[in-house]
């Protein structure tokens, strides 16, 4: 059986970053930027105030000095003349500051009598003033790749680029298999559960940047599940689950196979997750995940989760780990790299009592997926272990 990271490389040669498209600004959140953008314009594009006040020339400033004011300036409205020796300009803040001022003495230190201001006597040294370009200048750079979140968006606008370059969302097909399966909301039979892994890979992905379509459920015959793969055309990757082990019912190996699957690989050295597999099948990369609810999530945030970063054009990289103490002592690991579901609380981590593959429920309750390595030694309380945040 071949490690995680093996199966990782093979994946990654399974895919390739996806061809790019241009789209408005306000599609653009949490799509991955392909191409740098580049700013229009300086920011501000002239000298700002930063406060509502008065426009001087900073080197007539000290207490009790006394003003003219010949005119406002207000955001959107400058002020077209010069502020002359003994003069002041009305100023709001957004406005561009006047000529010949270089200082704002904001209004609660000002006494007004008319057009007649009296500097106050505490007066600080701020020239409440914002530079032209401060912010950014023409030219500047928002490089690729990169996630665009909330203040990346805004940064663009007030670059003024309307429109931005990024990766295609990786199209994804999910196939559930199994005589078992019904969807939520269906009346299940007897001897029925409901599909849930789907639900929740597709979570994962529309939410890291692909585009996931659940695919009727294929039942535990050749022709239906030939009839999901007909479905799933287009796709770039194609993903199922369940039918992945060793029983009698459990036909995706073969099938794939019959469709002409290149498989890279089957079986992992991991827990859960062993029966999992991958390759290539028509234009799509495959990946078939176990059946059981968490070893497909598990498959989905170790295996599914670095390649659709990859084909988002962010790099072949497995999901970043952190590290915590372990709460408690524990007895020797596995002959798999054991992906525990636990919790993690003030740098100190505490796999939670039952690891049971079938155990939505204890997943939902965890924040991390605590990871022993094959083989691991026995550990003590207090020793450092990597987890994977979720
Ligand atoms: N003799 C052996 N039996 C099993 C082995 C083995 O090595 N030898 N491996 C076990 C491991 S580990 C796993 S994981 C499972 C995976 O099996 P399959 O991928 O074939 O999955 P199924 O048998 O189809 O389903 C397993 C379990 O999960 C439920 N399931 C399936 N799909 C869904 C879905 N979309 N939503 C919710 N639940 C689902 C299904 O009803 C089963 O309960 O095999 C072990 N057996
Ligand atoms: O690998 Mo299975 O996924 O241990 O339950």
């Amino acid at each position: 059986m071949i490690t995680v990271n093996e199966a990782l490389d093979h994946l990654f040669s399974l895919v390739t970053p996806l061809d790019t498209e241009e789209v408005p600004l306000i599609r653009a959140a949490g799509r991955v930027l392909a191409a740098d953008a580049v700013a229009r314009r300086d920011q501000p594009p002239f000298a700002a105030s930063a406060m509502d006040g008065y426009a001087v020339d900073g080197s007539a400033v000290r207490p009790g000095a006394q003003f003219t004011v010949i005119g406002e300036a207000a955001a959107g409205h400058g002020f077209e003349g010069r502020v002359g020796t003994g003069q002041a300009v009305r100023i709001f803040t957004g406005a561009p500051v006047p000529d010949g001022a270089d200082r704002i003495v904001i209004q609660e230190d000002v006494t007004r009598e008319g057009e007649r201001i009296t500097l106050g006597d505490d007066l600080g040294d701020n020239t409440h003033l914002r530079p032209a370009g401060a912010d950014f200048r023409t030219g500047d750079r928002i490089t690729a790749p990169r996630i665009l979140g909330p203040a990346d968006i805004a940064l663009l606008a007030s670059m003024n680029v309307a429109h931005v370059r990024v990766t295609r969302k990786p199209q994804v097909a999910l196939i559930s298999t199994g005589d078992e399966l019904v969807m939520p909301g269906e009346e299940p039979g007897p001897d029925q559960i409901i599909a849930s892994n789907t639900f929740g890979l597709k979570a994962m992905l529309d939410g890291m940047g692909a585009e996931a379509r659940i695919l009727p459920i294929a039942r535990d015959t050749r022709a239906s599940l030939e009839a999901a793969f007909d479905l799933a055309r287009g796709a770039d990757l194609v993903v199922t689950i369940g039918g992945a082990s060793v029983g009698d019912h459990d036909l995706v190996g073969d099938v794939t196979e019959s469709l002409g699957m290149q498989r890279a690989f089957y079986k992992v050295r991991m827990r859960p997750g062993k029966p999992l597999m991958a390759g290539r099948m028509g234009g799509a990369a495959m990946i078939g995940l176990p059946g059981n609810p968490v070893s497909a999530i598990v498959c989905g945030h170790v295996f599914l989760a670095p390649a659709i970063r990859a084909m988002l054009g962010l790099g072949a990289e497995s999901a970043p780990r952190l590290s915590a103490r372990l709460a408690h002592d524990l007895p020797r690991g596995g002959p798999r790299e054991h992906y525990m579901r636990a919790d993690v609380r003030d740098g100190t981590i505490a796999p939670a009592e039952r690891q049971d593959s079938a155990l939505l429920s204890v997943l939902a309750g965890a924040n991390a997926l605590m990871i022993r390595p094959a083989d691991d030694a026995p550990r003590k309380a207090g020793d450092v272990i990597d987890y994977l945040p979720l």
